[in-house]
C-alpha cells in the first residue's frame, strides 16, 4: 500500500491557463461529499455547489428559496470531499443586492470552503458586485444568459439572447462582467453562435450549460449527469452519462473525457 501521490490542485490562475493551453474545463455540481469524493477522483476540474440544490435537493421548483446558510452547509460537506478540484459557490438570491451583502456572503463561504463565489447577472448592482468583490481579493464567476434567479422576470426558464439587440446585450455584458473583474463565465441556455462569439470576444474562460460546444468548459447538474428524474421538465442540454459510464465514477469519466475531447455537447444539445 503506497500514499496516493500528491495532487495539484486546480487554482484560479490555472482555469485562464487551460483557455490559453486549449484544455476544455469540465464542471460539475455537487451537494455533499459522497458525489464531491467520486467528481474529484474521476477528473471534474471545478465542482459547483449551486443554487439549483433548491430544486434538486430541497425539492423546490425555482432557485429562489435557498439561502445562504443553505449554500454555505452545503460547501462545508463538499470540500471534505475535494483533494483537486477548484470550489465555486453560488451566491444565492439577493445575497448579492449590495455589495456589502455579497461580501459578507462570499467571505462565509469562501471561510466554509469554496475557492471563487458565482452571481448571476451583469446589471448596475452585480457589476458593482463584483468589482468590490475582486477588489476584496474574493475569486467570482459570473453567469449570464438564463439566469434562473430571473425566473419571475423571465416568466420562465427560455433560451435567452435570440433576438439580435438581446444577443449584442448579452455580448456586451459579457465584456462587463470580465472588466469588472470577474475570472469565469457561466453561459446558460444561449444558442451555440453566440456562445461562441462571446467565448472569442472574452478574455475570461466561458463555461457553457446548454450553449453549445464552443465554450471554454462545460457545466451539468450532478442528478441530470446520471439520468435522474428530478421531477422537472429536462432540459435539452442534459445527457445521462451512467447509461454509458456504467457506474457513478465511470458516468464522471465519461462526461469528462467528452468535454475535453469537444464530443459533449452534440447538437442535439444544442440551441441554434
Ligand atoms: N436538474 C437541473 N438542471 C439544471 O440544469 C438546472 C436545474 N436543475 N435547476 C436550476 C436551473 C434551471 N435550469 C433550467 C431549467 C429548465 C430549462 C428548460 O426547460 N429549457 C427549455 C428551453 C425552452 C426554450 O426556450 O426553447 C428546453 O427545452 O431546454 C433550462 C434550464 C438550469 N438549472
Ligand atoms: C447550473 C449551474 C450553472 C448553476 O448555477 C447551479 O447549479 O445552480
Ligand atoms: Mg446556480
Amino acid at each position: 500500500m503506497s500514499t496516493p501521490a500528491p495532487l495539484k490542485p486546480v487554482t484560479v490562475p490555472d482555469l485562464a491557463q487551460a483557455r490559453r493551453e486549449g484544455r476544455r474545463l469540465a464542471m460539475l455540481t455537487a451537494y455533499d461529499a459522497g458525489f464531491a469524493r467520486v467528481f474529484d477522483a474521476n477528473g471534474a476540474d471545478i465542482i459547483l455547489v449551486g443554487d439549483s440544490l433548491g430544486m434538486v435537493v430541497q425539492g423546490h421548483d425555482s432557485t429562489l428559496p435557498v439561502t445562504v446558510d443553505d449554500i454555505a452547509y452545503h460547501v462545508r460537506a463538499v470540500a471534505k470531499g475535494l483533494r483537486r478540484a477548484l470550489l465555486l459557490a453560488d451566491l444565492p438570491f439577493q445575497a448579492d443586492a449590495t455589495p456589502e451583502r455579497a461580501l459578507e456572503a462570499s467571505t462565509r463561504l469562501l471561510q466554509a470552503g469554496a475557492g471563487m463565489v458565482k452571481l448571476e447577472g451583469a446589471g448596475p448592482h452585480k457589476l458593482a458586485a463584483i468589482r468590490f468583490l475582486a477588489a476584496r481579493e474574493i475569486p467570482v464567476s459570473a453567469h449570464l444568459g438564463l439566469t434562473p434567479q430571473s425566473v419571475l422576470r423571465f416568466g420562465g426558464y427560455r433560451v435567452q439572447g435570440r433576438e439580435a439587440a438581446a444577443a449584442a446585450q448579452l455580448r456586451a455584458d459579457a465584456l462587463a462582467v470580465a472588466e469588472a473583474g470577474a475570472s469565469l463565465l457561466v453561459l446558460e441556455c444561449v444558442p451555440s453562435a453566440l456562445a461562441a462569439d462571446i467565448t472569442q470576444a472574452s478574455p475570461i474562460p466561458t463555461i457553457g450549460i446548454g450553449a453549445g460546444p464552443h465554450c471554454d468548459g462545460q457545466v451539468l447538474v450532478l442528478h441530470d449527469v446520471l439520468g435522474l428524474d428530478t421531477g422537472h421538465r429536462r432540459p435539452k442540454f442534459v445527457k445521462d452519462f451512467l447509461a454509458e459510464g456504467g457506474s457513478v465514477a465511470g458516468a464522471v469519466r465519461a462526461y469528462v473525457e467528452a468535454v475535453r475531447d469537444g464530443s459533449f455537447p452534440g447538437a442535439e444539445h444544442a440551441y441554434d
